[in-house]
């Protein structure tokens, strides 16, 4: 096993690749089982052309048909022990690389799950895709052949060597000066093939990267009729992963001719010499054609080999690829003290002096930003597009940490609180309403796994759903399509509202998540909130929705411009005033 690890770590690219192959440990008896009947098909393999010569030399040249059927006999009997090898090392070798990829794409999907959003913008989602499932099959593929044929093919290249010595030394020299510059030039295009392949593996982002963004819009394509610019541009990436790949190949492709080549005129070089030796030196003829035999048997090794370096090549890219995503650290870790479980029981908020800038940007979208809300209370956050709304709810349930200055829950930093237990207690409303695959009930009750049917419905009541749910055919068992499809924006908005609403959260944030709502609706779903004794933050541009808080905080260029209740800034902010002015002359123009 140990020896197999290594024989991998080194085609694969060294020591960084101990820690994918570390996956294997756990079916270390099987991959040894495995390796044992190869190396019974490999033995059998090596002895045939042995057997050969002594049918012939033994049986045919002395006219003896007994020893013809002795040699024969051995020879079948060998030949079903080596079939039976081969069946059973296939049942392993799928067994064992179907584990190792279960378990690396397992590992793989659980580091993404904790990953910060800091992390997700520096892979796209995209090819976080490719590698769970394109670069794990390179890897999951390369682990059975590895299993069934790779060491066979480079110890056949040795083993058919050895066998030729002892059939005829001079004969066997010449394949052995031939076979060592052959290995060098595989691992030279091994070497080259890896970076290629690297490349193609980062042209199948693209082209997943422009399906997924194609598919999700599919919509606005339609409507806007962009279709051939779409096509366009799929083509366009499509393109370079087809030249890419053929670049590869073509390397690829080039080697296999030049080992057939070398290895027919070591074949030549081997019946001339060998046919002189017949007739000068009494070498038998069963000789020759074992040593012919091998030679043949090598070629085809070395022709295995090409292909197993090209699938190597492939893996080591892809090898990369995942550790990369395994190796990432977490920039948000867990500063919590376990002897300290903090976690959020009142709901009181209080920024000082916070700053912020989106990691790897160089810009501060907030700036500064001091307040207190008390538990229980309403508050909306109203300002303009870009002021930084969203940007400053995420450091609420720690999506991303501050800048500058300090974020604390019921007086407790949070980045000094367990995040699971911070998070727990947030219900978090998002801009865009994000439904999962499943029925409406299975979507509120994600909220909270054991939410019971009274819970789910009493959450849907307050979010102003429950009536729209009991008119659609199945009504709570009724399901979601893909992202929500079949549902209306403000159905979708309120179902999600439902779902933070469901977990009883003693922080509530609402991110524009009333904007889909008609006035009557909104009024009557921000007075059921009123009911739960949590923490209310509202992001909105509509001043109508801001009035109905206790308190309202406003949001400039990253910069909280004024704080007060409606009355109270309409007094004290001109800005506040000129927004309520151009609202309610809207609001007047289009109730008129
Ligand atoms: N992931 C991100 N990376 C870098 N910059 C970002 C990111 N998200 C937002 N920004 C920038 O941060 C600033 C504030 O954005 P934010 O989404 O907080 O505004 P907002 O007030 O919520 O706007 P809106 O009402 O349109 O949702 C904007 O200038 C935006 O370009």
């Amino acid at each position: 096993m140990a020896f197999y690890t290594y024989i991998l770590q080194l085609q694969l690219g060294g020591l960084r690749m101990a820690r994918i192959l570390s996956y294997l440990k756990p079916y270390r008896i099987a991959v040894a089982v495995a390796l044992l009947l190869m190396l019974t098909e490999l033995v059998v393999e090596l002895i045939q052309p042995l057997l050969m010569a002594k049918i012939i030399d033994k049986g045919i040249m002395q006219n003896d048909l007994q020893e013809v059927m002795k040699w024969g006999g051995i020879m079948v009997g060998a030949s079903f022990a080596a079939f039976a090898a081969g069946v059973i090392n296939s049942f392993y070798a799928a067994h064992v690389s179907q584990s190792f990829g279960f378990d690396v794409r397992k590992s793989l999907y659980e580091k993404v799950q904790s990953f910060s959003f800091a992390n997700f913008n520096h892979f796209p989602t995209s090819s976080l895709i490719t590698r769970m499932t394109n670069d794990i099959t390179q890897l999951q593929n390369t682990v059975f052949m590895s299993l069934r044929i790779m060491m066979r093919a480079p110890l056949l290249i040795i083993g058919g060597l050895g066998m030729a010595f002892v059939v005829n030394v001079k004969l066997a020299l010449i394949l052995s000066v031939v076979a060592p510059f052959l290995f060098l030039f595989l691992f030279w295009v091994m070497g080259k093939g890896g970076s290629m392949f690297k490349e193609v593996q980062e042209k199948l982002d693209a082209v997943n990267s422009v399906m997924q963004e194609n598919l999700s819009g599919i919509r606005l394509i339609k409507a806007f009729v962009r279709r051939k610019h779409e096509v366009k541009r799929f083509t366009g990436t499509n393109k370079d992963l087809r030249d890419g790949t053929i670049k590869a190949l073509r390397l690829m492709e080039v080697t296999m001719p030049v080992l057939l080549l070398i290895m027919n005129l070591c074949i030549l070089g081997v019946l001339w010499f060998g046919s002189i030796q017949v007739n000068t030196e009494g070498v038998k003829v069963g000789e020759v054609v074992a040593i012919v035999n091998y030679a043949t048997r090598i070629t085809a090794a070395f022709s295995i080999f090409s292909w197993i370096i090209m699938a190597f090549s492939r893996a080591r890219a892809s090898a990369n690829r995942v550790t990369e995503v395994l190796e990432t650290e977490v920039d948000l870790a867990d500063l919590w003290d376990s002897r300290k479980d903090l976690t959020v029981n009142e709901g009181k908020i209080e920024f000082t002096n916070v700053s912020f800038q989106y990691p790897g940007t160089a810009e501060m979208v907030l700036e500064d930003i001091s307040f207190k809300i008390n538990p229980g209370e309403t508050v909306a956050i109203l300002g303009a597009t870009g002021a930084g709304k969203t940007s400053l709810f995420q450091l609420i349930p720690r999506l991303y940490d501050v800048t500058g200055g300090i974020v604390k829950i019921d007086g407790h930093d949070v980045r000094k609180m367990k995040m699971e237990n911070l998070r727990r207690k947030v219900g978090f409303v998002p801009q865009e309403a994000l439904l999962f695959t499943g029925s409406v009930k299975e979507n509120i009750s994600w909220g909270k796994e054991d939410a019971t049917m009274v819970e789910i419905t009493a959450a849907s009541v307050n979010a102003q759903i429950h009536e729209t749910i009991m008119n659609l055919p199945q009504q709570y068992d009724t399901r979601v399509g893909q992202k929500g499809v079949n549902l209306s924006g403000g159905q979708k908005q309120r179902l999600s509202i439902a779902r933070a609403l469901v977990r009883m959260p003693k922080i509530l944030l609402l991110d524009d998540s009333t904007s889909a709502l008609d006035m009557k609706t909104e009024a009557k779903l921000l007075g059921a909130l009123k009911e739960y004794t949590c923490t209310t933050l509202i992001i909105t541009q509509k001043i109508s929705t801001a009035i109905e808080a206790d308190r309202i905080l406003l949001l400039e260029d990253g910069k909280l411009l004024a704080e007060g209740d409606h009355d109270s800034l309409l007094k004290t902010s001109g800005l506040y005033k000129r927004i309520f002015q151009s609202q309610s002359g809207e609001e007047n123009r289009n109730y008129a």
